[in-house]
């Protein structure tokens, strides 16, 4: 199941002012027993982003994955404007599967104003564009479904359970299947993919889950491909207890910050 399919289902529900988006989500994108989380914030940043004006636009995403999502099993999405200012918008969504609460999204949407204040991003990742990407291996019943939607190239670190000593990860990531018209939505879907920076170091598979993130967009942002490659950096600033503390930087193919990711993941090693 393509994301565009998804994305566009909820557009199109928003737009008929239907107020509990109705989805539900094939195996094709299955982490363990829930969905992958990069697909679920996307959609929850979907239905709000169809209620705020188009000029404002997504700044930072709080995302709480609270429970399981099963794949094939409709769940709703509901959104609720807290309030609108005449720069900020501020959000929140709601994915509910069975009753439960599944995931919990708070953004800001603000809109670009006229400012004294400019402080460029000088902060480079200094990694080649793929050019012959080293592409994740598919390893049957290890490797999760939706990893299948999208292409990994690592430059530094290890792929999971593969016993490293390091904890950081490097590469580049972009959709097997090209998007049509590639938005923040496809971002926010993008930049969940790579595995958690520790399960590198564990030699054997095991279950880990991202519990919140936290998500800043930079913008302006340049017009992107849907088949462009965006470059990833994660550091791990911390682990113990069963979980893991974890930051990311974002850059498009020109070099540019898009984003800026903080996650805690629960691992369960
Ligand atoms: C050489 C190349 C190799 C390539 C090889 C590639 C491997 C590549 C790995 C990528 C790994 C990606 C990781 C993506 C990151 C997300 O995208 S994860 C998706 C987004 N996150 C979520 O959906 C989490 C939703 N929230 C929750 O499920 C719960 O709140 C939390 C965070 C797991 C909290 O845990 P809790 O309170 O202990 O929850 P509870 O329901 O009591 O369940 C705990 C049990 O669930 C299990 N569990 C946790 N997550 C899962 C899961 N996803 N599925 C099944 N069981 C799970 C735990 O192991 C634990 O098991 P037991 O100890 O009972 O045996």
């Amino acid at each position: 199941m393509h994301i565009d399919k998804l994305l566009d289902s909820v557009k199109q529900q928003a737009q008929s002012n239907i107020n509990e988006i109705t989805l539900s989500v094939t195996s094709s994108w299955e982490q363990g027993r829930t969905l992958y989380g990069g697909i679920s914030a996307s959609l929850v940043y979907q239905a709000m982003r169809e209620a705020v004006n188009s000029e404002k636009v997504m700044r930072s995403l709080s995302t709480n994955f609270i429970g399981p999502i099963q794949a094939n099993s409709e769940f709703t999405i509901s959104v609720e404007v807290l309030r609108e200012g005449k720069n900020v918008t501020q959000v929140v969504g709601r994915l509910v599967q069975d009753n439960k609460v599944a995931v919990m999204s708070q953004a800001s949407f603000g809109i670009a104003r006229e400012s004294k204040v400019n402080v460029p991003n000088n902060l480079q990742h200094n990694m080649d564009y793929p050019q012959k990407p080293k592409l994740m291996p598919h390893i049957p019943k290890v490797t999760p479904k939706f990893i299948g939607n999208f292409n990994l190239a690592k430059n530094k670190g290890g792929w999971p359970f593969t016993g490293k000593k390091e904890s950081d990860l490097h590469g580049w990531m972009r959709f097997k299947e090209q998007p049509n018209d590639f938005s923040d939505a496809h971002l926010i879907a993008l930049i969940d993919i790579w595995p958690p920076t520790v399960l590198q170091m564990l030699r054997w598979p095991t279950m880990a889950s991202t519990m919140s993130w936290n998500l800043e967009f930079i913008h302006p942002h340049q017009k992107i491909s849907g088949s462009d490659w965006f470059a990833y950096q994660a550091h791990t600033r911390q682990a113990a207890d069963g979980y893991a503390h974890t930051e990311a930087n974002i850059w498009d193919k020109h070099g540019s910050l898009v984003a800026i990711s903080r996650q805690v993941v629960a691992v369960f090693a």
